[in-house]
């Protein structure tokens, strides 16, 4: 058997990162400081962990962020009117709501207030059915990580059967998308699939999406594989059983180390695509 490659998602982060802050440094010189609102509403302290890397990300790169922090009791009319201001706040380039909010806000409602030039998360339904259709600036960031990665190492797309275990709507479903605007042929699996394993078994590139820790066993998968792994459970562990998934795959994304990294990389590559093409208008309007 041939060696498993390691698929080392802080490695194409990095590289993403390094283009973003040169970027970032030449908008800066011509008076704009790419800005991204993060919006978190409770106090999940998981969802704390990660509104705080990705403003010290902004930092580290040159983006400036503001975060805005709601108490667990906000209502849908606070959010949506929270998000419509930064909506209209002009150095706002990108916004980011933090998925779960709390059960009595209408999550999707909120998500669907982002105006569309600004929703760099990707979770609009107008920007998934631009990226669905092949034409979209802003796909959902997991999901373009995940498309980062393959094209990093090179992994062919083309013809090859992806199967996706997972439909949510920043990544499950986005991801089949991109594979699929890629040639792949791709198979989605979720809760209500029958036999899952046996679709699995028949993919060459595996899409774990699942948000069940060790979801994916190594008797399912077919030598040869390619496995990314996009889960990320408490404890930093990914929805693949990975020790006995690696010697079945021909490549596999570590957790941590594989797409949560490169997300954020894409997170700050759109803020500076928004912050780019608003200064583009400014120029040529
Ligand atoms: N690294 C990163 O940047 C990110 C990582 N994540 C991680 O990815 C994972 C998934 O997240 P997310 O998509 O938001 O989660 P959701 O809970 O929104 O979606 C999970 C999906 O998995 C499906 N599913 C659940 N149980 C099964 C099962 N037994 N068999 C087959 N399919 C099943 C569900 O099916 P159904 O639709 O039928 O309910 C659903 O489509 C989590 O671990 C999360 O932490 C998420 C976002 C970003
Ligand atoms: N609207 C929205 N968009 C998201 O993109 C989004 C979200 N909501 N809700 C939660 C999930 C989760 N998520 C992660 C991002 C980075 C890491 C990440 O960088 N993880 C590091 C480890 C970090 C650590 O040290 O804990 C790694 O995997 O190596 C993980 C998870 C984005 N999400």
């Amino acid at each position: 058997m041939s060696k498993t490659l390691i698929l080392d998602g802080l490695r194409v982060a990095r590289e993403i990162h390094q283009q973003t802050q040169k970027r970032a440094q030449k908008l800066r010189e011509q008076g704009i400081v790419p800005c991204l609102a993060t919006v978190l509403v409770g106090d999940d302290p998981a969802s704390h962990t990660y509104v705080r890397m990705k403003g010290k990300a902004c930092e580290k790169y040159g983006l400036s962020s503001i975060r805005i922090q709601l108490p667990t009791e906000t209502t849908t009319e606070e959010l949506v009117a929270k998000i419509e201001e930064l909506n209209q706040d002009e150095r706002v380039h990108g916004i980011l709501l933090q998925h779960p909010v709390p059960s009595q806000i209408d999550e999707r409602k909120a998500f669907e207030t982002i105006a569309l030039h600004k929703d760099v998360d990707g979770v609009t339904s107008h920007g998934y059915g631009e990226v669905s259709m092949g034409f979209g600036e802003f796909p959902s960031c997991t999901p373009a990580g995940i498309m980062a990665i393959l094209d990093y190492y090179q992994i062919p797309i083309e013809g090859k059967h992806a199967v996706v275990i997972g439909r949510s709507p920043i990544l499950g479903k986005p991801a089949s998308q991109l594979l699929l605007n890629r040639n792949a042929t791709v198979t989605v699996c979720h809760s209500r699939t029958v036999d899952l394993a046996n679709h699995v078994s028949q993919a060459d590139i595996i899409i774990a999406a699942v948000g069940k820790p060790r979801f994916v066993q190594g008797d399912w998968v077919k030598p040869g594989t390619v496995i990314i792994d996009a889960g990320y459970n408490k404890g930093n562990i990914g929805d693949v059983d990975y020790e006995a998934c690696f010697s079945k795959a021909s490549a596999i994304t570590p957790v941590p180390g594989g797409p949560g990294p490169v997300t954020i990389a894409i997170l700050l590559k759109h803020t500076v695509d928004a912050a780019e093409r608003m200064l583009n208008r400014l120029v040529y309007k």
